[in-house]
């Protein structure tokens, strides 16, 4: 690690050779495998932009030229040469360093969000600030994959850019053909098309006399012709590309070949306008495991054996399988089901789907809000789509389920896997909003399962509801123990338990457990009798709209609290006392949510423990209630 060890600053960089960049390079794959291995991430993407995030250090000034990385899925490298190699064994950990850009980590960081394909709309708006300030000499460069680039915030933002000649905004395009599978759609088809272009027919056509008079572009395009024919990638060529908007583009570049790349950036850095540099990269480069895993190249890993890639311990069926299998079952069952996807076919459990089904499957690659709008066309053409999107995605998009699927009651189900607190992935990746987001839809029904049951039975009856949409939410991560209900009202809410204190007149609490959340709901239970309260535990499993049952079961109780994995703001606690209030009953009711906060990275369990959210916190915070409304 002798290189890697003197670099501190990107500074550092500007003065190396050749040979110590390609140390260096070999140096940061080697670092990235030994820590991510131990920490689990991305590991995949960051192997495939090692020389271009060297390239981007060495050629702009950051953060006076600010780099933005779309999604910062794969910003680890930028990490490493900003100054934090050696806080990366704390990577994705609670108060360690994020996996995704961090503004309170570095200056050189500039966004947070790890939902794709809005760094380009970032760069439009800082580029136009800096217009504003009189600055005409910085660069705004935005990173971006091939998988960001299908969604449509990029296009948003291109219009944009392009429009602005004046404006020294770069755009480089990472593109390694995949986001988690391969990417899909015209435009990535258009790429691909690029990236295999033979430069070399492309040349002879135009001439090398030709490529001479471009002056420094042609000369380095020449060299590298020949460089090319015999099997290296590597060429500047200033073409048009996107002709409708009209942006300069340079490329495909071999955004491995570290001179290509520090050429390319070079001629963009020097370039007075907005400027699409495209570098052909492999995701998982250099790692064996990673570059033979063709599924996903390792997008994204739990903690591996460094040297065979293998898993260090065994994944127990999760939620996800548990929809997977029983919708390929609803599948063969019913050919009006369709599935769509916006690009994670895998993590969202669709693929047995796909392959069982092909032609009623749909990617529509990283395009959330196209999802369910095209769901909506599915379901006028007489089709029940279920769009399978992890929560935080949905909010993407939240006026398409309103506007688009329900108004026009549509039947679409929408299946949100890593609802609730997900934790390592930090702030942007917690299903948390999904409960208030959606119970504002008129007309839709939200289902939030406890276990592998009632997973199963309310995809079922969400998939049978044909005059709305639907959602059936589950948090990421293994199941829970089966929870079988004592007694079934007669709206569908599962009576979970009845703990009687031993005092007689004791006064009643009801809990209302949303979903997962019946676990630790039983267990406060067998705890807070002992507070001398008599409890009834039940769980609603259709949580929107609420059922009427919770209304007359809170006027029959002293106390109503609910307990969910979602936003305290709009979530069902909200929401029932709301019915309460319509109903005129005046139970005290409490919740216990997720607070109304972005919450830094930590395991589930932990956001938990330092929320109250946990069974010792939701015990405590209960007992003050019943001290402060029973107490002596
Ligand atoms: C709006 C949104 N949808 C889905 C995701 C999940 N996701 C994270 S990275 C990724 C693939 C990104 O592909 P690409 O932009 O090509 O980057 P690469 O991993 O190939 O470097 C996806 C789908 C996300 N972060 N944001
Ligand atoms: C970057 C991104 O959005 C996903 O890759 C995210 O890491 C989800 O991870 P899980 O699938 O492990 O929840
Ligand atoms: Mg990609």
């Amino acid at each position: 690690m002798g290189i890697l060890n003197s670099i501190s600053t990107p500074a550092d960089l500007k003065a190396l050779n050749d040979e110590d960049l390609d140390a260096l390079a070999k140096e940061i794959r080697t670092f990235l495998v030994d820590k991510v291995a131990a920490t689990g991430g991305h590991l995949g993407p960051n192997l495939g932009v090692v020389e271009l995030t060297i390239g981007l250090h060495r050629v702009f000034d950051s953060p006076q030229d600010p780099i933005i990385f779309d999604t910062s899925h794969q910003s680890y490298v930028h990490k490493i040469l900003t100054g934090r190699a050696k806080d990366f064994d704390s990577l994705r950990q609670k108060d360690g360093l994020s996996g995704y850009t961090c503004r309170a980590e570095s200056e050189h960081d500039w966004t947070e969000s790890s939902h794709a394909s809005a760094a380009l709309s970032y760069a439009d708006g800082l580029s136009k600030a800096k217009q504003l300030d009189g600055d005409t000499t910085h660069s705004v460069v935005a990173v971006v994959g091939d998988g960001a680039l299908t969604g449509g915030m990029c296009w948003e933002a291109l219009n944009n850019i392009a429009a602005a000649k004046d404006r020294k905004v770069v755009v480089v395009v990472n593109d390694n053909g995949r986001s988690y599978s391969p990417t899909i759609g015209g435009f990535a088809e258009n790429l691909a098309g690029l990236r295999m272009q033979p430069f070399y027919d492309r040349f002879m056509e135009k001439g090398k006399t030709s490529l001479k008079s471009m002056g420094w572009v042609g000369e380095r395009t020449f060299e590298a012709l020949h460089a090319f024919k015999e099997g290296v990638k590597s060429t500047v060529i200033p073409t048009e590309m996107f002709p409708e908007l009209g942006m300069k583009y340079v490329g495909p570049v071999d955004g491995h070949n570290q001179k290509a790349v520090d050429n390319a950036l070079k001629y963009a850095h020097d370039y007075d306008g907005p400027i699409i540099v495209h570098m052909v990269t492999e995701k998982g480069r250099g790692y064996a495991p990673a570059e033979q895993d063709l599924d996903e190249l390792m997008h994204s890993t739990g903690v591996i054996d460094p040297l065979t890639g293998a898993p260090k311990s065994a994944s127990k069926p999760g939620w996800t399988s548990v929809f997977s299998d029983e919708l390929v079952k609803i599948g063969a069952q019913n050919e009006n089901v369709v599935a769509i996807t916006a690009a994670m076919a895998g993590p969202t459990g669709l693929s047995k789907f796909e392959a069982n089904f092909p032609n009623r499957f749909f990617d529509v690659g990283i395009a959330e809000q196209h999802a369910v709008t095209s769901a909506a066309g599915l379901a006028l053409g007489g089709k029940h789509p279920v769009v399978a999107i992890y929560s935080t995605f949905l909010n993407r998009a939240f006026d398409q389920l309103l506007m688009d699927v329900g108004m026009l009651n549509q039947p679409v189900t929408l299946v949100l896997d890593r609802s609730g607190v997900t934790g390592s992935d930090g702030a942007s990746h917690n299903g948390v909003w999904d409960m208030a987001l959606t119970s504002i839809v008129p007309g839709v029904q939200v289902a939030a399962p406890r276990d592998e049951d009632s997973l199963r039975e309310l995809l079922n009856e969400a998939i049978s509801i044909d005059d709305g949409p639907t959602v059936v939410r589950f948090p990421k991560g293994d199941l829970p123990t089966p929870i079988v209900a004592i007694d079934t009202l007669e709206d569908g809410v599962d009576v979970l338990a009845y703990e009687d204190a031993t005092e007689d007149d004791a006064p009643s609490v009801l809990i209302v457990a949303v979903g997962e959340r019946a676990t630790v709901a039983l267990e406060v239970a067998s705890r807070i009798k002992q507070h001398g309260v008599n409890v009834t535990v039940v769980d609603p499993r259709w949580i929107v709209p609420i059922p009427q049952s919770l209304v007359a079961l809170s006027d029959d109780h002293d106390l109503v609290i609910t307990i969910e994995d979602g936003v305290i703001h709009g979530g069902v606690g909200s929401l029932l006392s709301d019915a309460l209030n319509a109903s005129e009953v005046d139970t005290p009711r409490r919740q216990i949510a997720v607070p109304q906060k972005y919450l830094d990275h930590a395991s589930r369990s932990e956001v938990f423990a330092d929320y109250g959210l946990d069974a010792d916190g939701i015990e405590t915070t209960v007992v003050g209630w019943l001290d402060s409304l029973f107490g002596e």
